[in-house]
């Protein structure tokens, strides 16, 4: 896969150089190139941004720039990111599909955010994906971009060691996991639950099932509705 950001701050996403994605990246198992959308500007300060039409605080990223930096950056029908707090969501589902396509490019908005006719226009091009990490506002998407990129690339194969640990990630069955212990058997009076001690897989894999239920329930009722239960998890639900 082949992802490309572009943004006022590439020093920012220094950190894709980082651990597991350097890592990918020196195996060749993903390509990154992060780019300066100063590159792109037509004046001699390497503008970037203008005031809004119809007035209003701060000022919005100018079209042309994008314009320029996408025709020469963006592979044709390769799907174009945007990360703003106006957009659907960003999902475990969302990054385990675009995993599977061959290149994404990030477009990091700052100040109020990029002209929307860049984003339009982008769209003749290929898909565009305006999505959002949550709900609260940072100051660009930069941020965004290194939490997505993070997400997508666990699901390249290859990129994390143990494959199996991917599918039991929070929200890969739609759920939350439930907790995790290792060694020592006892820490400061906490025991570990006695069921993972025990061998038993079937009673361990019940358990974890249950823990797994109960912790979303608690904390995530919302991602309940998205599961099939079964007439265990139900009666793991009302234990
Ligand atoms: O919160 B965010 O995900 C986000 C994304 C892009 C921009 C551009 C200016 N502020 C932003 C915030």
């Amino acid at each position: 896969m082949r992802i490309d950001v572009l943004t006022i701050f590439p020093e920012y996403l220094a950190p894709l150089g980082q651990a597991l994605l350097g890592k990918a990246a020196a195996k060749g198992l993903v390509e990154i190139g992060v780019h300066d959308l100063r590159r792109w500007t037509d004046d001699v300060h390497r503008t970037v941004d203008d005031s809004p039409y119809g007035g209003g605080p701060g000022m919005v990223m100018r079209p042309e720039p994008w314009g320029r930096a996408l025709a020469e950056v963006r592979r044709p029908g390769t799907r174009l990111v945007v990360p703003t707090p106006a957009g659907r969501p960003f999902t475990q589902a969302v990054a385990a599909q675009w995993a599977t396509e061959p290149g994404l490019v990030f477009a990091c908005g700052r100040y109020e955010g990029i002209d929307q006719r860049a984003v339009d226009d982008a769209a003749a091009h290929g898909p565009v994906s305006e999505v959002s990490i949550g709900d609260y506002v940072l100051a660009g998407g930069e941020s965004a971009v290194l939490v997505m990129v993070e997400a997508v690339s666990r699901f390249i194969p290859g990129v994390v060691g143990n494959a199996e640990s991917v599918e039991l990630d929070s929200h890969a069955d739609g759920l939350l996991e439930g907790p995790s212990y290792t060694r020592p058997a006892v820490w400061r009076g906490h025991e570990v639950p006695p069921v993972l001690l025990s061998g038993d897989h079937a009673a361990i894999a019940r358990w974890r099932r249950a823990e797994s239920l109960r912790r979303t329930a608690d904390r995530r009722p919302d991602l309940l509705a998205g599961v099939e239960l079964t007439a265990a998890d139900r009666a793991a639900l009302d234990a």
